[in-house]
């Protein structure tokens, strides 16, 4: 049988995601707003794309939950996104009371889903989902990392002209501001950036990287970045669909590792079938251990703002 999929939210990152995963062929895909008939005409509208790509995916618009039941993964992108001059800590309240909900409703229909947050502020979602789901932190999982290491790695290959393929990199922390890109590790083909780049324009990379969400916003004007987000997502789903077990920075739920505990921060884990199949451990210097624990204690504050 096909895998099931379920995108709450259908607005710029949920149906982005939608058409993402049609397109991969491998699950029927169902889409869920609070909006009367637009995920359907969404989810018609993509539908008919599929003789032409060559597709055979089932997608399915909806505004009730008893279409999403039983599936296996369920992406929740519902929710505000931020207007210029805003910080994603901005939305917390205003989120928290959409995410709450929709995760209920995720309990009762998919109770054995694995669930990958995406809304904003992502870490504090991620963390609420996971107390309101009490589901196990293997299947509940928040999307950052990939995106944040995605625009670093595209900063890299065109500061130094190389394919984005031969960048590898990793961002860790929260999703704001604190976030830590691991410039140390960061290597084009095998070969540490400090071998390719002056120290002063990494330091330059790595900024723009941390407000790499804000730049956009900026030039939207009405919202935020989605092409790139519901790439990392699929990339995501991608690795627990075929179990993979690709490893890459997600927000997890960390007991221990790292030295955080009972807190949702950007680290690298691997995917599978399973969800979350390990927290993958790398040994860093004391100021990058520094700063995460400076990016984990921002995310602890807002957590403590939603009184959960
Ligand atoms: N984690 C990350 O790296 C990223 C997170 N985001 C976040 O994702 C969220 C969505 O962004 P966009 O798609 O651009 O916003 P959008 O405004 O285009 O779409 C949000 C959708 O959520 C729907 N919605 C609101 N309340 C709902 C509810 N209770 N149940 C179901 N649907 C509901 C709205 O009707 C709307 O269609 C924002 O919070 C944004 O900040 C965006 C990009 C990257
Ligand atoms: O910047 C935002 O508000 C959306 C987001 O999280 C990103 O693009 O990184």
């Amino acid at each position: 049988m096909r895998s099931k999929i379920t995108v709450v939210g259908a607005g710029f990152v949920g149906s982005t995601l939608v058409q993402r995963l049609a397109e991969r062929d491998y699950a029927d895909v169902v889409m869920f707003d609070i909006v009367p008939n637009m995920p359907q005409g969404k989810a018609l509208d993509m539908l008919e794309a599929g003789p032409v790509l060559g597709f055979d995916s089932q997608v399915t618009g909806t505004n009730s939950y008893e279409d999403t039941v039983g599936s296996d993964i369920v992406v929740i992108t519902s929710g505000f996104p931020r207007k210029p001059g805003m910080s994603r800590d901005d939305l917390v309240k205003k989120n928290q009371e959409i995410v709450s909900q929709v995760t209920e409703q995720v309990v009762t229909y998919s109770p054995d889903s694995i669930i990958i947050v995406v809304t904003n502020p992502l870490d504090a979602m991620a963390q609420l989902a996971h107390k309101v789901s009490g589901f196990p932190r293997e299947r509940v999982i928040g999307m950052a990392g990939v995106l944040d290491t995605a625009r670093f790695r595209t900063f890299i290959a065109q500061e130094v002209g190389a394919s984005v393929k031969d960048v590898q990199a990793y961002v860790l922390g929260g999703h704001g501001d604190t976030m830590v890109p691991l410039s140390r590790l960061c290597t084009v083909a095998g070969i540490p950036i400090a071998q390719l780049i002056s120290a002063e324009r990494i330091e330059q990379i790595v900024q723009r990287t941390r407000d790499g969400g804000a730049e956009i916003v900026k030039l939207l004007g009405t919202g935020s970045a989605y092409f790139a987000p519901s790439a990392s997502v699929l990339q995501m789903i991608d690795s627990i669909i075929l179990d993979k077990k690709m490893i890459m920075p997600c927000a997890a739920y960390l007991q221990g590792e790292y030295g955080i505990e009972g807190l949702y921060v950007g680290v690298p884990v691997k995917l599978g079938a399973k969800g979350i199949e390990e927290v993958v451990e790398i040994e860093l210097t004391p100021k990058e251990k520094e700063l995460l624990q400076k990016s984990a204690d921002a995310v602890k504050e807002l957590v403590a703002v939603m009184g959960i």
